[in-house]
């Protein structure tokens, strides 16, 4: 069995380092002549799926989008999980998730187990709880060979409050988050696959991302405001594991499947610019 970091590596090095974000929002249902009902949404994943699904290393499906349809909306996901796995791409389930442990393990059951209708790659999930209570799906990503990313730094502007915020030992919420995760790469080759999300638009904070071992999700670009430049400054000399991410600003596109595609092949080049070659 692969480990999600050794999986990772590889499709960036085939398919370039970029994620990008499958968010159905009810205005780009709108804006592709789509209604917001669950018809909507499986027609615009599908053409998502379709127009980039063989061109991008992984993609991520924002769990809300297809919640706010109900049962249809998850039978939706399941199969927009399916329809991306089909064409190749890693599938990075954005669904924020963190309980107590034994809740957590619930959790991991659901997208991280191979027998769950919603197994996905990789998830993302909130440490505020303690990264100690995430335990159940780090146990099950690395039995499964998948992967957990972690909230570090996020990409919106009420982050910081929390997350700059220094504990008892004189770290940052982020810092110790950031290397109790690296804790959980070390000596993972070729990537480990336990990542962090760090946003493309947080600054320089001085938080030392040098050990993390594992890969750096990268929301915030394009319609939260971040550029391709920014990711060099936010990561300055740790860019090889960067994954940057776009959702809006790709997917305002469509419907027109080579217009999706383009605008995929042109971000992707602008992020491979930017972290200088290093990734892909
Ligand atoms: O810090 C974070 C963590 C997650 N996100 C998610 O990424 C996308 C961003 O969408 P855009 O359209 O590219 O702004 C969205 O699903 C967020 O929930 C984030 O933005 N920041």
């Amino acid at each position: 069995m692969q480990t999600f970091g050794a999986r990772l590596r590889r499709a960036i090095e085939e398919r370039g380092p970029l994620c990008v974000g499958v968010d159905p929002h009810p205005s780009l249902l709108r804006a592709w002549g789509l209604r917001d009902d669950p018809d909507g949404l499986a027609t615009f994943c599908a053409t998502v799926a379709e127009a980039v699904g063989d061109a991008v290393a992984i993609v991520k499906p924002q769990s809300a989008f297809f919640e706010r349809h109900g049962s249809r909306g998850i039978a939706t996901l399941e199969s927009t999980i399916r329809q991306f796995k089909d064409a190749g791409a890693l599938v990075l389930l954005d669904v924020k998730r963190g309980d107590i442990g034994s809740t957590v393990r619930a959790y991991a059951d659901a997208y991280l187990d191979p027998s769950s209708p919603l197994y996905v790659d990789a998830i993302t999930a909130s440490p505020y709880l303690g990264v100690g209570s995430l335990a159940p799906m780090f146990e099950t990503a690395a039995k499964h060979g998948g992967g957990v990313f972690v909230l570090a730094l996020t990409s919106n502007p009420e982050g910081p409050y929390v997350q700059h915020a220094v504990a008892a030992d004189g770290r940052t919420v982020a810092q110790a988050v950031i290397d109790e995760i690296s804790l959980l790469n070390r000596g993972a080759e070729p990537l480990g696959s336990f990542g962090l999300v760090v946003g493309a638009t947080v600054g320089v904070t001085g938080h030392d991302l040098s050990g993390v071992g594992g890969p750096m999700l990268a929301p915030g670009l394009g319609a939260q405001g971040g550029t391709p430049d920014d990711l060099r400054r936010v990561f300055s000399g740790n860019v090889s594991a960067v994954l940057p991410s776009y959702s809006r600003e790709v997917l305002q596109h469509g419907p027109d499947t080579a217009a999706l595609r383009a605008a995929v092949i042109r971000a992707q080049a602008d992020c491979r610019v930017a972290l200088g070659g290093a990734a892909g």
